[in-house]
């Protein structure tokens, strides 16, 4: 069987790898890095109600070379930017052409937990994967017994790195619990003739308790095959040839999700230069946020007039031949035009303070024309209220979330919208920070997500939070001004996964 011959080559394999770098100098190495990691893995696979595993493999004893050509880098990150909870890595040299330096690579380029795929047959192979910064490693049923399966989940645990424990047949899922798996993944392949049945995993489903997180792998190719584990309680799918073969791997997860069937609204903000409005009006996002609070982003009442007026103008000359082709081009300037086509929306403009009076809230939004204040300081909420009975501007009022409790206590507040961020000790915003999602799941009230969003996270944001808007600023900069290839990157993401 081909199983056997894999484990005698990685016998002599990891015999050989002991020469290179004594097992003693390894384990010291692993041993020296943070066990504390709180199992992003699992926490990665228990975030969304479906998850995907997407795998880098270049190739299979069963499917020989899958990519001929294989840039494991640009794979992971578009996985990574697709929207994936975790990326699976092949380490296996032989039969499956892996590498450790895939792993290592990929591990310290993204941010989403790595799998080392390989064979373990030996403690030295968990020592490797924590120093090559995996989060989780794969142990087989058909490969090891119970006490060993048990002492290397119990090593792999001390070292903070999770357990993937896989079977395939009743008896081999029975060996997975007994061991004390916390994720148990159910091969569809079965390894002795290489024939591949959806429907072994779904078979075995009701074998697993509801608190391990069960994997379905192997043979999975269309949405409606997800939907078959969706309707058999499997929340996680570990893909590899499917995306492999996929030219496009963020659209190919955004088909196998499915519609979100909303668009989350989107801002962009911290915009300071008419320089960056091309790209803005290109990319149509539903606000732009100018943010007048001490930043490095801050601008004057005068540039921010600019800015509104230099928007309007471009946007009302890029669109209004499409949406408001009766008045377009007899108006004499933008403002004239807006005013003479009430139903040409164009994209609104947001203004970010902090600590500023109610008395110069309101003189700046007259005068720059916003649509919206957004306030990022200590305003409570009889400042709001003072506010809201002097202008009809928006007020959006921006909270830093280290807790579910500190967005509870806005529930009832009279601001338009509420914007959460992430909490920082000394900044009011614009961090590139991202907070703990979670403690929003108990929240029922539309929100704008702030904190960190950019091109690798907003797919799992909106699928995850499924907020009523996005705001992005450090997202769409490099080097702390605004990129137009990020801002279209970005938009494009959104485009494709939240329809
Ligand atoms: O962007 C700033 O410089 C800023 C300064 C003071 C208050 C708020 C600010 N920006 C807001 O911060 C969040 C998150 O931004 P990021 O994507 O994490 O960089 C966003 O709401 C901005 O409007």
């Amino acid at each position: 069987m081909i199983l056997d011959k894999i484990v005698e080559a990685t016998k002599i394999r990891v015999a050989q790898e002991k020469e290179v770098e004594m097992p003693k100098a390894v384990k010291a190495a692993a041993l020296a890095l943070p066990s504390d990691t709180g199992f992003p893995f699992e926490v990665a696979l228990r975030q969304q109600d479906f998850n995907f595993i997407c795998e880098v493999k270049k190739a299979s004893p069963s499917k020989g070379i899958i990519a001929e050509h294989f840039p494991y880098l640009d794979i992971a990150k578009e996985y990574e930017v697709a929207g994936a909870a975790a990326i699976s890595v092949l380490t296996e040299p032989d039969f499956f052409k892996g590498d450790k330096k895939y792993l290592q690579e990929i591990a310290s380029t993204v941010k989403i937990p790595v799998l080392r795929k390989d064979f373990i047959i030996d403690e030295y192979q968990i020592y490797q994967a924590k120093v090559w910064g995996a989060s989780a490693i794969l142990l087989i049923c058909a490969c090891l017994d119970v006490p060993t399966l048990t002492k290397f989940r119990e090593l792999a645990d001390s070292l903070g790195l999770s357990s993937l424990v896989e079977a395939h047949d009743e008896k081999e899922v029975q060996m997975a619990i007994d061991c004390g798996a916390r994720i148990i993944g159910v091969n569809n392949r079965n390894l002795k003739d290489f024939t591949v049945d959806v429907q072994n995993s779904v078979r075995l489903r009701n074998l697993v308790q509801d608190d391990v997180i069960f994997v379905s792998e192997s043979g999975l190719e269309t949405p409606e095959d997800i939907q078959v584990l969706r309707d058999n309680n499997i929340g996680v799918a570990l893909m590899g040839e499917t995306f492999m073969r996929s030219p496009n791997k963020v659209e190919k997860l955004a088909y196998l999700y499915g519609p979100t069937y909303y668009t989350p609204k989107v801002k962009m903000c911290g915009i300071s230069k008419v320089d960056t409005i091309p790209a803005v009006v290109e990319a149509k996002p539903n606000y732009m946020g100018l943010v007048f609070a001490p930043s490095k982003r801050q601008v004057t009442v005068d540039q921010a007039k600019t800015l509104v007026e230099e928007l309007h103008k471009q946007y009302a000359k890029t669109y209004s031949a499409v949406e408001a082709p009766m008045n377009a081009g007899t108006a004499q300037d933008s403002k004239e035009f807006v005013q003479e086509n009430p139903n040409f929306e164009s994209i609104k403009t947001v203004g970010v303070f902090v600590n500023e009076t109610v008395d110069n809230l309101v003189a700046i939004a007259n005068e720059v024309n916003l649509d919206a204040v957004q306030l990022h300081g200590d305003e409570d909420e009889a400042f709001i209220q003072a506010l809201k009975e002097k202008t009809d501007v928006e007020v959006w009022k921006a909270v830093q979330i280290r807790s579910a409790a500190d967005a509870e206590a806005w529930i009832d507040s009279s601001a338009d919208m509420l914007l959460f961020d992430a909490y920082h000790k000394d900044e009011r915003g614009g961090t590139g920070e991202v907070f703990d999602w979670s403690c929003l799941d108990e929240f029922e009230r539309p929100f704008m997500l702030a904190g960190g969003i950019d091109s690798t996270n907003v797919a799992r944001a909106i699928r995850t939070v499924r907020p009523y808007g996005i705001d992005i600023s450090s997202g769409i900069e490099t080097d702390g001004v605004k990129d137009d290839e990020k801002i279209k990157a970005f938009t494009n993401i959104v485009r494709t996964i939240a329809h």
